[in-house]
């Protein structure tokens, strides 16, 4: 026991109290508009209740620190009792439609302060047999997965390719003479790497591999495939599957790898929605477009987006309730010291994180609305929307992930050192979300994907053609080459269309004039990337401004004044934010001039200062409980120092006084008989 712990347990600390108490506006109003209805809040509070109130997401001994094995065995363990809760429980008072629902992958928060290893099961595996399997094949594979009777997972990653897919070479060759195809691993690049859940947990497997038959390479196909026996778990002939080793985060993933010896596997575990091998040999295609196997990765892609948004409110609200508790420095003489929320810099750290939570969920559910439209589209035969869905899903997949990290960090610092510790749960949230920036397409590569469509739009755009309405700015910026400043919220939005159109135009131009010196397009294309990785991302910031203000208008339009008022702010902070950060743009794209520069950066710390007094109540309307908050420096009460005390009393060196280390080692090291 440590000699100043002071029971302060059912106390709340009176600065976070006084934060509560100075809110001006309706809390719960926030919630409700942030859960899509008061009935969701209340259908969500009870899935909450349901999972939480029995205690059985509560570990002994904090995950971090446990071993490997032990962490791993305790995250499978967890997900059996949660599944277990879900399955029996929530499913039952809900129905189906609640499974894969965001509300369960909030509260899984609970039991993981990392990751499930089920999560690649229920986060690809069971999407992909519903939009690439035929619904005969769904009827079979189906009800058992829903059920987890078997567990799954995605590969398609290799050692040696992860982005250029069609560079994959694990092969699926088909055998007429026993209608199986025969899985093969040619070479160590070949090996199957990353797959979660691939090491200890999962018994099948979507596998990604270049299907030939006939003598003839048709490319890469998924199938279904089984490779560890469903009783002994044991890896079938075959199958040479393990974990890839420890890495920065997923620690509780088992990221597996697996490799194939002549492995053969039914002709109907080919996963044939999209094309067919027949019995025979023969292959078709009946898939109207080409990319249509990619589908579950602009699935997955789709939901990054508010996956990420929703990790950038958990770090958001960790960081103020600290802020609004943690004092420190004395900038006045005879003054106690501030709480270090009122340091401007401080909210200028905090402030962004919040408001970008808010454009990424809102986004990330208009973006959810467009795919769920273009499916819908491609279930009556029209596949003409998927390359603005796939453009979308990749810059907006891109840009979320990458400022939902950057920020998340930006929280950490804010807390100093305590945000280092593991207790703070600010470091398991960096390292869990750094990785979306490269796991389901790396970040430049997406970007990448989306200049293609902006500069065939382009061209379009000069030709007169119709355009898709996500880039039907680019018609009137042909003729409008700089924006006319205009610092209200639309003016600022349609700034940011016109540098994006700015940019690339002059992405255009320079292949143009790459190609005119006798470069190849590829070569021209090559040269021109960086511009090209701006422009899509300049089209990404526009969009997600665009959207995050509109949709506050549309969704406060019948909030109370107060709410309206300061979602308002929020999202006025927010742009006039990236104003600032994009000034040497905007000075190039539109007449905005130094004086407007100026008058905007007064008006964004007047904008801190408004939300000041706000802050917690904001973050609280995220309406997090402590165990999905996991965090000694967030939880309501804000007994940070005693909670701090109370995890490092739980760490194992902790245990006895004395570790035998130093009769092992120092006592003779320090008394020289080493
Ligand atoms: C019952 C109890 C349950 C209880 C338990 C409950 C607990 C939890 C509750 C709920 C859970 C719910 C889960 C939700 C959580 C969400 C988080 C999810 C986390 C999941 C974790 C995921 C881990 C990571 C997985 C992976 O990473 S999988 C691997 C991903 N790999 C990639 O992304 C590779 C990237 N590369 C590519 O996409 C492509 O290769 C390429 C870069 C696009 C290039 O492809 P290719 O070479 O073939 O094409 P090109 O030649 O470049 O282009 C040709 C044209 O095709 C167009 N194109 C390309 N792609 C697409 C596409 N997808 N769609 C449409 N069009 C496409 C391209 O633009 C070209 O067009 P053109 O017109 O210009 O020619
Ligand atoms: C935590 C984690 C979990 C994962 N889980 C899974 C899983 O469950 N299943 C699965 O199949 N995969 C999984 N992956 C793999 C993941 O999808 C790939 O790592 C990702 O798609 C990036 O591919 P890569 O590793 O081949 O990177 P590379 O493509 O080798 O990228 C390396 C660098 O090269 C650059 N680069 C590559 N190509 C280009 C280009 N054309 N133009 C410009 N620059 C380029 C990239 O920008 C990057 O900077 C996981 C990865 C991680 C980190």
């Amino acid at each position: 026991m440590a000699a100043h712990t002071i029971s302060t347990a059912g106390t709340v600390n009176e600065d976070l109290a006084k934060e509560r108490a100075k809110c001006n506006f309706n809390i719960e109003e926030v919630t409700n508009l942030l859960d899509g209805g008061k009935e969701n809040t209340i259908k969500r509070k009870n899935i909450e209740n349901i999972s939480l109130d029995s205690g059985a997401h509560i570990d002994k001994i904090p995950e971090e620190c446990l071993g490997p094995k032990e962490r791993y065995e305790n995250a499978v363990r967890k997900s059996c009792v949660y599944a277990k809760i879900v399955r029996d429980e929530v499913l039952t008072m809900t129905g189906m439609e609640s499974f894969g629902s965001p509300v369960l992958r909030r509260t899984s928060d609970a039991f993981f302060k990392e990751i499930s290893p089920f999560l690649l099961h229920l986060g690809m595996f069971v999407p992909t047999i519903m939009g690439q399997a035929t619904p005969e094949q769904q009827a079979q594979w189906l009800p058992r997965a829903l059920n987890m009777e078997i567990l799954g997972t995605y590969a398609q990653t290799e050692l040696g390719h992860g982005t250029f897919i069609r560079g994959l070479e694990t092969t699926a060759t088909y055998d007429p003479e026993t209608e199986e195809f025969i899985f093969h691993s040619p070479t160590l690049t070949a090996y199957k790497w990353w797959g979660g859940g691939l090491g200890k947990t999962v018994n099948y497997c979507i596998v990604v591999a270049q299907l030939y038959t006939k003598g003839v390479c048709y490319g890469t196909h998924p199938f279904l495939v089984q490779i560890r026996d469903e009783d002994t778990h044991m890896p079938l002939p075959g199958v040479f599957v393990g974990e890839v080793g420890p890495r920065m985060g997923f620690h509780t993933a088992d990221n597996g790898y697996l490799g194939f010896d002549h492995h053969r596997v039914p002709r109907m575990n080919m996963l044939m929605k999209n094309a067919q091998v027949l019995k025979d040999g023969t292959y078709v295609k009946s898939a109207k477009h080409g990319k249509l196997s990619y589908g579950t990765m602009v699935f997955v892609r789709v939901e990054l987006v508010y996956e990420v948004a929703f990790n950038l409110a958990k770090a958001v609200t960790i960081a103020t309730r600290y802020s609004a508790v943690r004092r420190q420095c004395q900038p006045r003489p005879d003054q106690p010291e501030p709480q270090i929320l009122d340091y401007v810099t401080q909210q200028h750290k905090l402030f962004i994180g919040i408001a970008t939570a808010h454009a990424l969920q809102f986004t990330g559910y208009w973006l959810w609305d467009t795919f769920a439209r273009v499916i819908g589209e491609m279930k009556e035969g029209k596949t003409d929307t998927l390359p603005e869905l796939h453009a979308l899903a990749s810059c907006l997949k891109a840009v979320s992930t990458s400022d939902a990290a950057s920020l998340i960090e930006q929280c950490r610092f804010a807390c100093g050192g305590h945000g280092y510790m593991a207790s703070s749960n600010l470091p398991a949230l960096y390292t869990f979300v750094t990785a979306t920036r490269t796991y389901e397409g790396d970040y430049t590569v997406l970007l990448l994907q989306t200049a293609r469509y902006l500069i065939k739009a382009w061209e379009q755009a000069e030709e007169g053609k119709a355009m898709t309405p996500t880039v039907s700015y680019l018609v009137h910026s042909a003729y409008n080459r700089k924006a006319k400043w205009d610092n209200s919220c639309e003016g600022i939005t349609r700034a940011f269309y016109a540098v994006a159109a700015g940019k690339i135009e002059a992405s255009v131009n320079s292949i143009r004039r790459r190609m005119k010196t006798g470069l190849s397009f590829e070569d021209a294309w090559e040269l021109t990337t960086v511009q090209l990785v701006a422009a899509a991302e300049a089209h990404c910031r526009a969009v997600i401004s665009d959207t995050y203000w509109k949709e506050t208008e549309r969704m406060t339009s019948s909030s109370s004044a107060a709410v309206r008022s300061v979602m308002r702010q929020l999202n006025e902070l927010f742009l006039v934010y990236w104003v600032l950060e994009r000034t040497g743009d905007l000075l190039m794209y539109s007449t905005i001039s130094g004086k407007d520069i100026i008058e905007l950066q007064q008006r964004y710390e007047e904008l801190l200062s408004q939300l000041r007094p706000n802050a917690v109540g904001l973050v609280e309307a995220f309406d997090f409980r402590d165990e999905i908050l996991n965090s000694t420096l967030g939880a309501y009460d804000g007994r940070v120092y005693e909670r701090l005390m109370e995890e490092a009393l739980k760490s194992p060196l902790n245990a006895e006084p004395v570790n035998q280390s130093f009769h092992q080692h120092l006592k003779p090291f320090m008394q020289g008989k080493l």
